[in-house]
């Protein structure tokens, strides 16, 4: 089931998913499936104010560049750190390992890290083209983790963080949909007007792989936090 959370602004939007992040720590939830991009910031500032702790937890991210190292500022391991661990740490904190030089290796490790980390709450976000992680159109709805080459549509979208878009990794590590898929509970952020034609794909739209995210349609708990220009293509 998808539950649509219509919110005003990022900040709304962080302080839904707090409320989840709460209930699930009081309901004994231990494993956090995290995410990155602008879309969670807000709600992580909100946990870094909070007296929530995440002592005896267990955080599995999503993804991360392929050939970026985890003290590079564009990393997602770097990012976590910034925006997150360094604040709150979790006891134990798990991500792809983008300067693996065995990736086969490293993708087999990554899965017996979700196997063995069974996810409780999955945070993410979602593409402009729908993807969720870096699973990107065409992806099989039942991948495990995978090395991906990035579109180009999304190596422009992340341009922004980088001097360059010649600097944007082209590969990246993430976990497969099919694992996304198994996690408890998922909650899903999308702001702006870029996304409003994804939402529409995840939530009303044929379950197909052109749009990564209908993927989540198969799930029973999915709540979707929306803000009106990510809607907008919504039609109720
Ligand atoms: N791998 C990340 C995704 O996990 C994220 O959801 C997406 C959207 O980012 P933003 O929230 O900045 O729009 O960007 C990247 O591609």
């Amino acid at each position: 089931m998808m539950k649509i959370i219509k919110v005003k602004d990022q900040v709304e939007g962080g302080q839904k998913s707090f409320e989840i992040f709460k209930e699930g720590l009081a309901n004994n939830a231990k494993v956090f499936g995290l995410a990155t991009g602008s879309s969670p910031i807000k709600f992580y500032e909100t946990l870094v104010a909070s007296d929530l702790d995440f002592i005896g937890c267990t955080s599995v991210n999503l993804d991360e560049y392929v050939g970026l190292s985890a003290d590079d500022d564009q990393s997602y391991h770097y990012f976590m750190k910034k925006n997150l661990f360094d604040k709150k740490p979790f006891t134990k904190s798990y991500l792809p390992n983008g300067l693996a030089s065995d990736i086969s290796a490293e993708l087999k490790r990554y899965d017996q890290v979700i196997a063995d980390n069974p996810v409780d709450i999955q945070i993410l976000g979602i593409g402009q083209n729908g993807h969720i992680g870096f699973n990107e159109p065409g992806t099989a709805f039942d991948s495990n983790t995978q090395e991906v080459q990035l579109t180009e549509s999304t190596i422009k979208a992340n341009a922004r963080f980088f001097e360059n878009e010649a600097d944007v990794p082209t590969k990246a590590i993430s976990m497969g949909i099919g694992s996304i898929l198994k996690a408890k509970k998922i909650v899903l952020f999308a702001y702006g007007k870029s996304k409003a034609e994804a939402i529409k794909g995840t939530v009303e739209g044929p379950q197909t792989t052109d749009v990564p995210a209908s993927a989540l349609q198969l799930h029973d708990d999915v709540t979707i936090i929306v803000d009106e220009a990510a809607a907008s293509l919504l039609s109720k």
